[in-house]
């Protein structure tokens, strides 16, 4: 028995920041998007052991990796003593802001489901995606939500229109853990309206969507790298309607009318120190 899945990409076309906790977690408001860019991961049955090859990009294949942590969790409150051979082909930037950890530990959920045949709902995999971090509960959902809490009360959206999405990723990566520490929330410029941003993408209007584009967390990475304004402008003039940075960046995203109109504006870009992606939301 053999399980393949996609685990894909998210981008964050609304993120606010409501509260400080006193575990040192925020409690946020965002509109999370998945794209189609994904990792696939391949699950086989095993005698016991759980072991995980990586092919693609480099991510470490050690135990703090987020499909071992998964796998593992699983087990353990399943209580099967079933094993797996598991392989990801890593496809999506890593410490980007897409979520590719998050995105991997959830597809392990729910491959290692169906391959142990455990039964268990998508509420028993929810409770234990917290367990593994704030943007697993999204991943495990896809699709367009509101997600509020620390990432895990999640309130599910239409589907969005199938913009293009053009990424664009420097060559370094930002500590989502960094990022938030260094956010003042006595000056958090200007926040996102999330019942506009719900609007423009229930009317599947580009023009206002790329008007709601906000995210109270850039300003705090672009201070750390401010390079990420100079690619924000190069992406506005290549084409792109509405430009952002997703997550806790540094990956900046912009959006076009369709997959074809972000080809050709990916073709327009010169940034040879930058991974460039075409992708579309789905
Ligand atoms: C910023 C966002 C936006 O979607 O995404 P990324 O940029 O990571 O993709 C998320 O809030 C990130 O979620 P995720 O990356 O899963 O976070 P975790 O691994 O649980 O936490 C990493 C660190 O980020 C901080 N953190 C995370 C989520 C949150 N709501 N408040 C926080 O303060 C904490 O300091 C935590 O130690
Ligand atoms: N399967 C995995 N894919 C990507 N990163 C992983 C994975 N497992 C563990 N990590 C670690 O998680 C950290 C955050 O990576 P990632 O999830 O890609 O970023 P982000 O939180 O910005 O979306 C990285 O430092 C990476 O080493």
């Amino acid at each position: 028995m053999s399980v393949t899945l996609r685990a894909h990409a998210k981008i964050n076309l609304t993120l606010d920041v409501l509260a400080r906790r006193p575990d040192g977690y925020h409690e946020v408001e965002m509109i999370m998007q998945s794209i189609e860019l994904h990792d696939t991961l391949n699950f086989n049955i095993a005698q016991k052991d759980i072991t995980l090859m990586v092919t693609g990009l480099p991510v470490p294949e050690g135990a703090d990796n987020l499909v071992l942590k998964a796998a593992h969790l699983l087990r353990e409150f399943s209580g099967t003593e079933l094993g797996a051979t598991i392989s990801l082909n890593k496809k999506i930037p890593v410490a980007a802001g897409l979520a590719g950890g998050s995105t991997d530990a959830a597809a392990t959920m729910l491959g290692l489901n169906q391959l142990w045949n455990l039964g268990l709902q998508r509420d028993d995999l929810m409770g234990l995606a917290l367990q593994l971090g704030a943007d697993v509960s999204f991943c495990l959902l896809g699709g367009t939500a509101i997600a509020r809490g620390i990432g895990e009360v999640l309130s599910p959206l239409a589907s969005a229109p199938r913009f293009g999405v053009v990424l664009v990723k420097p060559s370094f990566g930002i500590s989502t853990k960094d990022v938030y520490q260094n956010l003042s929330l006595d000056n958090l410029g200007l926040r996102p309206n999330t019942s506009a941003m719900v609007r423009a993408l229930g009317e599947g209007n580009l023009k206002q969507v790329a008007g709601e584009l906000v995210n109270v967390l850039e300003s705090v990475t672009i201070q750390i790298k401010p390079e990420l304004n100079e690619l924000k402008t190069k992406l506005k003039k290549a084409g792109c309607q509405g430009v952002l940075m997703s997550g806790s960046g540094p990956t900046i995203f912009g959006l076009t009318a369709d997959m074809k109109s972000a080809v050709e504006v990916a073709k327009g870009l010169d940034l040879p120190d930058c991974q460039v992606l075409v992708t579309g939301m789905i």
